[in-house]
């Protein structure tokens, strides 16, 4: 388990991590989320006491990482995968880790094995591609077989098959019990590995929920219809008291709807449909929604304007 309590960060005048509480429990992956220059590495880093915070404390299963005894045996972390010593061999480098922190050199293999680089393990890191440094610093993570793992992006740069195999590794991981806690930009591939999820925008905690929640209170979610008999159902809808939003092309949405309702109440008036599907808002969408006032760098584009037209009272009460 990580608890973080009243965690902050100062640089100069800039608040970088701004008084963050959350804990990390074990058993799940927890995905750790937030715009560009949110604070999500300066978080990570004062979790491992690579960095000293201004005010607030971090402890690893209960104790702070300065007084860990072989810290490697207790949390292992991915943060920077090019931060290997690119003179020495994938073997070396595990060997240098393994020896500091009292771990059995046997380890250094099965590590190896793991992540798939036993037959590269005697050539200079240096020559590695991305992907093989990243499956190295991952290696170096899993050394001391620690309770807690974390993994700074560790999807960045990876193929498909190298994007699979991290995500099943850390599913694994928190299947044997294990607290993992991951940062990622990758949404589609945060909302298939992830339970839980630890979002912050300017160094402070936004949302810290399951991934069902996070999406469920932070996007929309409607029931999509199509039909030739549009004028009609929009009369039958609207009779009986639903709120239905022309979205272009003929397609006609109502908020928090159940598609069985609508589908029986077309049926009674004989009204045929050609779709009637309920949606959900990914998480980015999500995302997207909940940091867009503490996105630090915006780019502009232009939206076309919302050209929502609605009838009736909203049926589910809701605003
Ligand atoms: N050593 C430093 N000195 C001054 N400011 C810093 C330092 N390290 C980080 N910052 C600032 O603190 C803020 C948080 O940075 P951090 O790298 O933790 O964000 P992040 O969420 O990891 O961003 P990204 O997703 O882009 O990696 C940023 O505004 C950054 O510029």
């Amino acid at each position: 388990m990580i608890e973080v309590e009243g965690l902050t960060k100062r640089y100069g005048d800039k608040v970088a991590v701004n008084n963050l509480s959350f804990t990390v429990r074990p058993g799940i992956v927890t995905g750790f989320l937030g715009p560009n220059g949110a604070g999500k590495s300066t978080t990570m880093r004062m979790m491992l006491g690579l960095d000293r915070p201004t005010a607030g404390d971090v402890r690893i299963d209960g104790t702070h990482y300065d007084r860990l005894k072989d810290p490697l045996t207790y949390i292992g972390a991915l943060l920077d995968a090019k931060a290997v010593h690119g003179g020495r061999s994938a073997f070396n480098h595990l060997l240098c880790l393994a020896q500091s922190n009292g771990i059995p050199r046997g380890r250094v293999h099965e590590v190896l094995d793991t992540v798939g680089l036993t037959a590269v393990a005697r050539k200079k890191a240096k020559g590695f591609s991305l992907g093989m440094g990243q499956r190295l610093g991952i290696a170096g993570a899993l050394l001391g077989d620690p309770r807690i793992l974390m993994f700074d992006e560790p999807v960045n740069g990876l193929d498909p098959e190298g994007i699979h195999w991290i995500r099943n590794l850390m599913k694994s991981l928190a299947a044997q019990g294990r607290t993992v806690f991951v940062s990622s930009h990758l949404m589609s591939e945060m909302a298939l590995t992830a339970e839980h999820l630890v979002v912050i925008g300017q160094g402070r905690l936004l949302a810290d929920t399951t991934m069902a929640d996070f999406i469920a209170r932070n996007s929309r979610s409607f029931v999509r219809i199509r039909t030739p008999q549009r004028e009609r159902l929009l009369d039958v809808l609207h009779g009986a008291g639903v709120t239905v939003v022309e979205s272009g092309s003929g397609v006609l949405e109502v908020d928090g709807g159940k598609p069985e309702t609508i589908g029986e109440l077309a049926a009674r008036h004989q009204i045929v449909l050609h779709e009637l599907s309920p949606q959900q808002a990914s998480l980015e969408e999500a995302f997207m929604q909940l940091t867009a006032e503490s996105v630090e760098y915006h780019a502009h584009s232009e939206t076309p304007r919302d050209l929502r037209r609605s009838w009736g009272e909203d049926w589910t009460g809701r605003g």
